[in-house]
């Protein structure tokens, strides 16, 4: 028997058809990707629904892998190299840790379980309920959302706690955003499989799914570190208002100036302005219309 790098077939979570870097090893073929100019791979695991990371290798036998419970392993692996991709064409980041890092994804993690998260190693994405959500891995959203913390955390280094924490989850919606560019909702693929037209959350207006869009409805609550997922709804109608003004390709070199040069872990949403501000002033200049615009965007959010 012998090692090969090959390309296999697979059928995604919402049941679409995608090319798969694969890896073929003694008779059985792993996703396993060799292909990115990484250090390491990309490589997608199952924990057939117990809750111990990181399992086994997602394989098959003959490089389709087209099972129903296969789905999940599917996305996680795709979705993991357009991430990749999108940080290594766009700022010419070599994975999370700009050091060509092996990026492994968990997906069947636990029974039943909605939710996706970076637990500091590696992504673990749960099936959902089939109710509140279908396998997270089906969605750019998520996986974006995800591989995005990892980059926080090697940068940044934002507190997952209060506004610091509710900037970190902030800045993974916006780069979920910069990634797909499709519409400003998180989560729309995935999130209430049997209810159409409806989202996790919405960037362009935080309200319509219970998140405050400024500063004066700020939530003060214990709950969930802070409320990081209720107020991440201020930084991310600020990002919103910044591509309106400025287009995504300067929103996105500002966001990323910003996470790698001046946030740090303790920064709250008045330094996340500051900071947006000493880049656009870096890249484009003081008083330029991409400067103005990203002071006017979180002016209107009511952070100065
Ligand atoms: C250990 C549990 C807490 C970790 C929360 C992770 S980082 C998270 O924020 N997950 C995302 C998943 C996601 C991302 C984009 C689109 C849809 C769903 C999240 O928003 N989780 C929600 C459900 C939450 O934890 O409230
Ligand atoms: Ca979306
Ligand atoms: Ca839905
Ligand atoms: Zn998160």
């Amino acid at each position: 028997s012998y090692n090969a790098v090959t390309e296999g077939t697979g059928v995604g979570v919402l049941g679409d058809t995608k090319k798969l870097n694969t890896y073929y090893s003694s008779g059985t073929y792993y996703l396993y990707d060799t292909t990115k100019a990484m250090t390491g791979v990309i490589e997608t695991r199952t924990a057939k629904n117990l809750s111990s990371l990181p399992g086994s290798y997602s394989v098959d036998p003959d490089d389709n892998f087209n099972a129903t419970n296969q789905r999940a392993d599917v996305d996680a692996h795709y979705y993991a190299g357009v991430v990749y991709d999108y940080y290594k064409n766009t700022f010419n980041r070599n994975s999370f840790d700009n050091k060509g890092a092996t990026i492994t994804s968990t997906v069947h993690y636990g029974r039943n379980y909605n939710n996706a998260f970076w637990n500091g190693s590696q992504m673990v994405y749960g099936d959902g309920d089939g109710t509140t959500f279908t396998s997270l891995s089906g969605s750019l959203d998520v996986v974006g959302h995800e591989i995005t913390h990892a980059v926080t955390e090697r940068t940044a280094g934002l507190e997952y706690q209060g506004q610091s924490g509710a900037l970190n989850e902030s800045i993974s919606d916006t780069f979920a955003m910069f990634m797909d560019q499709k519409n400003f909702l998180i989560g729309e693929d995935v999130y209430t499989p049997k209810i159409a037209g409806d989202a996790l959350r919405s960037l362009s207006n935080p309200t319509q799914y219970g998140q405050p869009e400024n500063m004066s409805g700020y939530v003060n609550t214990t709950s969930d570190n802070g409320g990081v997922h209720t107020n991440s709804g201020i930084p991310n109608k600020a990002a919103y208002n910044t591509i309106q003004s400025i287009g995504y390709d300067a929103a996105q070199k500002i966001y990323y100036r910003a996470l790698t040069v001046y946030l740090s872990p303790k920064s709250n949403f008045s330094a996340a302005r500051a900071a947006m501000l000493a880049s656009a002033a870096d890249l484009y200049g003081t008083g330029s219309t991409q400067y103005n615009g990203v002071a006017s965007a979180w002016t209107k959010v009511g952070v100065n």
